[in-house]
């Protein structure tokens, strides 16, 4: 009897399908950090296809992680509510009674949304607080307008992680998803979400932390030029960091804090573009912005670089 051949399609399937076997093999048991991003989850078709691809990950050996936003989220019920939102730097004026909406909104909405929509494939995330079992611990954050200190109510910058129930969920076969609030012997903070995404990559020793947002990545200019910086050193990104306006303030430095406290790779990736997490991880040509340190990159590939050149022409 005669095999008969697939079809071109059946074929450039397979292709497709072998291009991910270099990533598979490379992040087979590795944590993943992904921030979900308020801006990423603004209709239900997204949602779901964003749920779909962290099961994907998840049956694909990797190990996601989900730290939340909900910026959006909050800003419509505060609204609701009569509250006017306020940010100074990119981060919420937090009064007592906004960080009860934040902390309502947050817990009680967007965590409850995404672990449903993750376990409609079966009994996998687990929502967690980041008040949980001393997960964040943060202190309060001032913010800096014109190198002057401005208070900003209950804002929190993380000065401790203890990532040991994140990691008994993740042993347990379950994938966490994280909301932002950090705790205190003082009381409750509202920590941006692109900032504790970062400290729990490090805090995991992550493989990867992956950003979604509603841009494809860092534009070189925005807004007036919308060409994309696919790829960036550390240095790099310090050296651009003062000329970044709000949004991507608290992200490009979120990548930066993953970066140097060991995270290999963070990324900036369009969350708009259905699975564009799954484009990221399996694929060859990647997409977004990519921030890595090239001095680490060089030592696990072993091949000497111009930075090593030039380390050693100046000793
Ligand atoms: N250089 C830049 N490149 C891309 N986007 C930028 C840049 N500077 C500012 N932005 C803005 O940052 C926004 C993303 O940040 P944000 O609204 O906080 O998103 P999220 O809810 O995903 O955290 C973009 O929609 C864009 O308007
Ligand atoms: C201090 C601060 O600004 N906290 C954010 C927390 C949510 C967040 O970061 O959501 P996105 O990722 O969707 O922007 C806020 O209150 O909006």
């Amino acid at each position: 009897m005669i095999a008969s051949i697939p079809d071109h399609r059946a074929q450039d399937k397979a292709a497709i399908l072998i291009e991910a076997l270099p990533w598979l093999s490379r992040f087979h048991g590795k944590t993943v950090v992904i921030k979900y991003g308020g801006n990423a989850m603004i209709n239900e078709e997204l949602r779901t296809r964003f749920a779909e691809s962290v099961v994907f990950l998840y049956y694909a050996g990797l190990r996601p992680v989900v730290v939340h936003g909900g910026g959006p989220q909050i800003s419509a019920h505060l609204d609701r509510l009569g509250l006017e939102s306020t940010f100074t730097a990119g981060l919420r004026v937090t009064t007592p009674e906004t960080m009860d909406v934040v902390r309502m909104v947050l817990m009680g909405q967007v965590n409850r949304e995404i672990v449903g929509l993750i376990n409609r494939h079966g009994p996998f995330a687990v929502g967690m607080s980041g008040e949980d079992a001393h997960l964040f611990t943060a202190e309060r954050k001032h913010a800096v307008v014109n190198g002057e200190q401005v208070d900003i109510g209950q804002v929190g910058e993380i000065v401790d992680v203890q990532p040991g129930a994140v990691q008994c969920l993740i042993s347990d076969g379950r994938i966490p998803v994280v909301s932002g609030i950090a705790r205190s012997d003082e009381g409750v903070y509202n920590v941006n979400a692109d900032t504790a995404a970062a400290a729990l990559a490090v805090g995991l020793d992550a493989a990867k932390l992956i950003m979604l947002t509603d841009v494809e990545g860092l534009y070189a200019d925005y807004p007036d030029n919308t060409e994309l910086i696919s790829r960036l050193t550390v240095g790099e990104l310090e050296e651009l960091l003062p000329r970044l306006s709000s949004g991507m303030v608290p992200k490009m430095e979120a990548c930066l804090t993953a970066v140097r406290g060991g995270v290999p790779q963070a990324h900036i990736i369009d969350g708009r573009v259905p699975h564009s997490m799954l484009l990221e991880v399996f694929t060859n040509q990647g997409v977004g912005t990519m921030v890595v340190d090239e001095i680490r990159e060089a030592a696990e590939l072993g091949a000497p670089t111009d930075i090593y050149q030039d380390q050693e022409e100046n000793q």
